[in-house]
């Protein structure tokens, strides 16, 4: 098994070119975030502007527009049901759908727009109650995008049928070879596999186990592959970056905010570009 090391991760996040437009670093839209879970689409959002995609929309319930634009003005925002949504879909370079989706009539509808819209080369993150909804076998990605699933160990047992003490690399990678795409199978460490190779994460720790750390996840990942492109590398260093921040905020705090981690990425991946540029 491969490590996703702070150097390999350096070779990821490179400098930007002086002659750089916000369109060169992805168009992402994060579907996510119903009345109740509001919070999970903002931690997307946010940790998608802060690891550097270019331009982010959240199509998330009315109810938490305003909060988003309280604390996020640099995202643009509509609802589910929202005429433009098919059209942002479709123009989208990668699409995040899950964290907050929740399991409402309205979020099996939306989920079943997304499968239906995104198509390759566009990329698709499932998340949360996305992978949920897929377990469960309501629905099934009909289209072909590049797929990255970001399971925990129980949405991962529900998704994959391995119950959770038996989810080693050779099982997980087993199962990730009948899915499409890259599976970030999350934990203590993260393996990020896609039914060959694997990469075990060699960041992060305990004071990421707070609600908020993978949906933060899911918008570091669609950033990366907006910025450096879709492949088992590009999403294995956005898990390293993720859980680095965690670890420079758990320098000095009991437990790595997902805000705070989202706060630290600017700063850590301007080091990584650095380093990358010397
Ligand atoms: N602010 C917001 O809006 C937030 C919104 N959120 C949204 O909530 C939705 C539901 O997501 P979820 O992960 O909270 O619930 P679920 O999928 O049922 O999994 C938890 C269950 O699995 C079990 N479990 C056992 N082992 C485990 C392991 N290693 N890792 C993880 N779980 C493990 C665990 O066992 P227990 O704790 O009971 O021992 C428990 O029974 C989703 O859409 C998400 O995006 C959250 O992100 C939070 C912040
Ligand atoms: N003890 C730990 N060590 C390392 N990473 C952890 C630990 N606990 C949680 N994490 C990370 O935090 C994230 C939790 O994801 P998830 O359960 O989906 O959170 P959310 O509440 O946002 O849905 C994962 O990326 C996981 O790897
Ligand atoms: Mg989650």
């Amino acid at each position: 098994m491969d490590e996703m090391t702070r150097s390999r991760a350096a070779n990821v996040v490179r400098p930007r070119t002086t002659r750089s437009h916000k369109g060169m670093y992805g168009r992402v839209v994060i579907v996510a975030g119903d009345e109740h879970f509001g919070g999970a689409a903002i931690m997307s959002a946010t940790a998608a502007v802060y690891a550097g995609a270019g331009l982010v929309t959240v199509a998330t319930a009315a109810v938490n527009h305003a909060a988003l634009h309280a604390r996020l003005p640099e995202a643009m925002v509509c609802t589910w049901t929202d005429a433009m949504l098919p059209q942002l879909l479709a123009q989208a370079d990668v699409v995040v759908v899950g964290p907050g989706l929740g399991d409402s009539a309205a979020a099996h509808v939306v989920l079943q727009l997304v499968l239906d819209t995104v198509r390759t080369p566009q990329s698709l993150i499932v998340d949360g109650s996305a992978i949920d909804i897929m377990a469960a076998g309501h629905q099934h990605q009909t289209g072909t995008a590049q797929t990255v699933w970001t399971p925990h160990a129980m949405e991962w047992q529900r998704l994959s049928g391995i119950a959770i003490a038996n989810q080693t690399v050779a099982a997980s990678q087993a199962a990730a070879a009948e899915l499409p795409g890259v599976v970030v199978c999350k934990g203590a460490p993260t393996v990020t596999l896609d039914g060959h190779v694997a990469f075990r994460n060699t960041s992060g720790g305990p004071a990421m186990a707070t609600g908020g750390s993978g949906d933060t996840l899911t918008g570091i990942i669609a950033a990366f592959i907006g910025q450096f492109g879709y492949s088992l590398a590009v999403v294995a260093a956005a898990v390293w970056v993720h859980s680095a921040a965690a670890d420079m905020v758990a320098r000095s705090q009991y437990v790595a905010l997902p805000t705070a981690v989202s706060a630290a990425l600017p700063t850590l991946m301007a080091q990584l570009s650095h380093s990358n540029a010397e």
